[in-house]
This record gives C-alpha cells, sequence and structure tokens, in this order.
C-alpha cells in the first residue's frame, strides 16, 4: 500500500501540490491522471523520492519513505519513463540488466535474466544485442519497462510511457501493461492527460484538479456513472464524445462500455 499524506510541495512561491491526501491500495492500478501542470508527475515522483514534499508524508506499507536511503529506494521501485530513457552505447540486454548488475549480478546470469525479461515484455530474444536507435519507439518502451521490472520491484512508477508513440502501438502497450500489472501482480502508479488511457489501465482513475487537488477517485465505472462535479464531467465529456463512453444493461446488471463495446466495468460492482 503506498499512503499519501497530506502531502504538498511548494516551489518557492508556487504550489505544485496542496495537501493531497490518497491511497494506493497493492497489486492494483492507480492512473493519476489530470491536465498539465495539475501535479500528476511530482506526486509519483515522491514515491521514489524524486520529490521530497515540503510537507506531509508518504508511506510505502507503512513506513515513511523519507526515512529512506534514496537510492536504494529507486533500486526497489521500477520507473518508466515517457522518452524510455534507455543507455544509446548500451545493448539492449545491457540497459535490461543495468540494474542487476549494479546490485552484483554476474555478467551472465544478468544476461539470462534479461532474456527471460524480453520475453516477459513481449520481445524477441535476437533483439538483446540491437542498440536501442535500432528498434522502434514501441519496442523501445518494452525495453524500458522490461528494465523496470529487472530487480522485481512491487513497484512500478509509469510517467505518461506512452505519450510518444502512435495509437495503435499505444492501445497494444497499454493492454500489455494491465496484463504485466495483473501476471506479475505488482502496484502499479500511471500518470497520463489521457483520460481514455486512463480507463483502459486504471482499476482506481484519480482525476486531478489543479495543485493535485483531487477532484474525484473512483473506479472508471464510477466516474463515468457518477461524475463528482462539474470539472470531472467536462474532463471526462471532452472525450466522451468520441470514445461514447455509456451504460448498458448486460443480464440485468448495469455496464458501462465504450464506442467499442469493450466493458470498462459494472455499476453495481462499483
Ligand atoms: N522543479 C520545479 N520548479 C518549479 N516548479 C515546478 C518544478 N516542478 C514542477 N513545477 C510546477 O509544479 C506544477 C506541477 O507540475 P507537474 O510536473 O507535477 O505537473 P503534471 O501534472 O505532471 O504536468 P504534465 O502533464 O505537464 O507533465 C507545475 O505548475 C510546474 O510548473
Amino acid at each position: 500500500m503506498i499512503t499519501f499524506e497530506q502531502v504538498s510541495k511548494h516551489y518557492g512561491q508556487a504550489v505544485a501540490v496542496r495537501e493531497c491526501s490518497l491511497e494506493i491500495p497493492p497489486r492494483t492500478c492507480t492512473v493519476l491522471v489530470g491536465s498539465s501542470g495539475s501535479g500528476k508527475t511530482t506526486l509519483m515522483r515522491m514515491v521514489n523520492r524524486m520529490v521530497d514534499p515540503t510537507s506531509g508524508r508518504v508511506l510505502i506499507d507503512g513506513e515513511d519513505v523519507a526515512t529512506k536511503d534514496p537510492v536504494r529506494l529507486r533500486r526497489g521501485i521500477g520507473y518508466v519513463l515517457q522518452a524510455a530513457g534507455l543507455l544509446p552505447h548500451r545493448t539492449v540486454w545491457q540497459n535490461v540488466a543495468t540494474v542487476p548488475m549494479l546490485d552484483g549480478t554476474a555478467r551472465g546470469a544478468a544476461r539470462t535474466r534479461a532474456l527471460e525479461l524480453l520475453a516477459t515484455v513481449g520481445l524477441d530474444a535476437d533483439l538483446a544485442d540491437r542498440y536501442p536507435h535500432q528498434l522502434s519507439g514501441g519496442q523501445q518502451q518494452r525495453v524500458g519497462v522490461a528494465r523496470a521490472l529487472a530487480a522485481d520491484p512491487n513497484i512500478l512508477l509509469m510517467d505518461e510511457p506512452f505519450g510518444a508513440v502512435d495509437p495503435i502501438v499505444r492501445l497494444e502497450l497499454q493492454r500489455e501493461t494491465r496484463r504485466l500489472q495483473r501476471e506479475l501482480g505488482k502496484t502499479v502508479l500511471f500518470v497520463t492527460h489521457d483520460i481514455q488511457e486512463a480507463f483502459a489501465l486504471a482499476d482506481q482513475v484519480v482525476v486531478l484538479e489543479k495543485e493535485g487537488v483531487i477532484a474525484q477517485a473512483g473506479t472508471p465505472a464510477e466516474i463515468v456513472a457518477e461524475p463528482a462535479n462539474d470539472f470531472v464531467r467536462e474532463f471526462i465529456g471532452a472525450s466522451a464524445g468520441e470514445r461514447s463512453l455509456h451504460v448498458e444493461e448486460v443480464d440485468g446488471r448495469q455496464v458501462v462500455v465504450d464506442r467499442d463495446g469493450t466493458p470498462l466495468g459494472t455499476l453495481d460492482a462499483a
């Protein structure tokens, strides 16, 4: 469980996050969604201490992250960035094996593990000896995910990881992320400004208004069925025209489905 307790972050006079409290249940996917500058990245980075809150605390399983050594903490938390952030002069497997090798895993074992991880994220083993620039954007993102999984962290932070790939690949990566999260039982905290992506991935969607103020947190179905306020209504409405979220009755249950008929959740379970 990740717990944000009344966290704030000030930069001089500017407020990035104001007294935000939030719980991220273990082994689920929580998506922070909101417009640019709403504080999503700031909140996410508090988990691995890339940002320390000005006030308030972030707890992982009841322990304040402020008491942890940041370098060790970060090795135990996977982090996937928008531009996969791969090291250009290292091969794919060496990129994946970076943290295990820093932790003293021998080269042979690290390579074997890297190949396993590449398979886990759906990449062919013969990509292992290529360099990042010899991969497509989507493949690079998969390598980024494999690298984040390398130390077998319980927590995976993903900051707009699919922002730079084309829409088809993006859908594929979203499906894969969901599959991996379920199969591996990771706690995923994901940041996006795209409400469709949030609905596709999340067990819990957290809509941020500004300064890290939570407009609503709930399942996709709850948010669609009962937007908490006009801000949420507008935020999901902006893409609803395209997406045509609606409620259908299936076997006596109220199911929220998108334009393609993909169920996003049931209202009674919500
Ligand atoms: N190092 C910093 N110094 C000063 N202000 C900052 C710093 N980092 C973030 N901010 C400000 O804090 C606010 C929240 O930023 P943050 O990056 O968390 O937003 P975000 O929701 O992730 O936005 P985006 O979707 O554009 O990445 C913004 O107004 C930003 O300008």
